[in-house]
């Protein structure tokens, strides 16, 4: 299993301002997994625990954070691992995509410098190995020109544009799992298609495994192997193919359902 969540709950404790007050629960009794070659989705409205559950799995939290039970990335428990460890997990086994692809980007250097920076950091390769890798794999998520691109700055692409460099960016390290946060939430209709198929390619071919978050129950049962709804922190359906929407019992997930606009057809006239 790539990435193994049992029973995680997770409370923030108080700010300095009431330093009295009890931690507030954010995440109840959270057990998901995601295997290799499978694409799962996690699906709840705005604030229900979604992001917070991908920032514990990778120990973002400072001591705000209490967490208890076991979140296991690629075999190694994050509950409770020296720093060092998680760090390497971070770096080796698992890659981050998120909404806002200018937030991880540093805007003042060139792209190729930016992407090859974490491979020669991290794993020691030569800038020459690095710029190749990374030039194929701009080609790869359907970036045209890719050695141009390299030479750009961030400003210079559009947002479309920009996060298929942070999937090349997530990619380069070849990690078995990624995590993808809202990934295609702000991207037009037919981009979303596109770095969809790109994730599914990417599934296919080198075994990843994707936790898949978004708010869009909709998208979610269109591409997912299995989908865990989230509210108020906690998972309170599991659908899995075939058949998602014919299972979903939960009052919650019916209303997420029945909340997206559907197209009626045309009276006829
Ligand atoms: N660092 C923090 N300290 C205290 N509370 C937090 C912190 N981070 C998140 N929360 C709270 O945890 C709850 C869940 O937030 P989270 O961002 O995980 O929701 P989400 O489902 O990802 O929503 P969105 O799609 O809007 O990001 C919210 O009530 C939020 O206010």
């Amino acid at each position: 299993m790539l990435l193994d969540i049992t029973n995680l709950e997770l409370a923030f404790a108080a700010g300095p301002s009431d330093p009295g007050a009890d931690p507030t629960p954010i995440l109840r009794g959270i057990s998901l997994g995601v295997d290799r070659g499978e694409l799962v989705g996690l699906v709840g409205e705005s604030g229900s625990g979604k992001s917070t559950t991908v920032r514990a799995a990778l120990r973002l939290y400072g001591d705000e954070a209490r967490i208890s039970g076991s979140i296991r990335v690629d075999g190694v428990e994050m509950v409770g691992a020296d720093p060092a460890t998680r760090r390497r997990v971070r770096a080796e086994s698992v890659a981050l995509v998120q909404q806002d692809p200018r937030a991880a980007l540093n805007p003042v250097r060139r792209i190729g410098d930016s992407l090859a920076e974490r491979l020669v950091r991290v794993h020691g390769w030569s800038r020459g190995r690095a710029d190749e890798r990374i030039r194929e794999l701009l080609g790869a998520v359907g970036l045209s020109q890719p050695e141009r691109r390299m030479r750009q700055y961030p400003h210079e692409l559009s947002g479309g544009m920009l996060q298929r460099v942070v999937i090349a960016a997530a990619l380069s390290t070849d990690p078995a799992l990624i995590l993808a946060d809202e990934a295609t939430s702000a991207l037009d209709v037919t981009t979303q298609a596109e770095i969809i198929a790109i994730f599914q390619r990417q599934i296919r071919e080198r075994g990843l495994g994707m936790l898949f978050i978004t708010h869009d129950l909709h998208l979610a049962a269109a591409i997912c192997d299995r989908i865990h709804v989230l509210r108020h922190g906690e998972i309170v359906e599991t659908l899995a193919k075939p058949g998602l929407f014919a299972e979903a019992a939960h009052p919650y997930t019916r209303s997420l359902i029945e909340a997206a606009p559907v197209l009626a057809p045309k009276e006829p006239s």
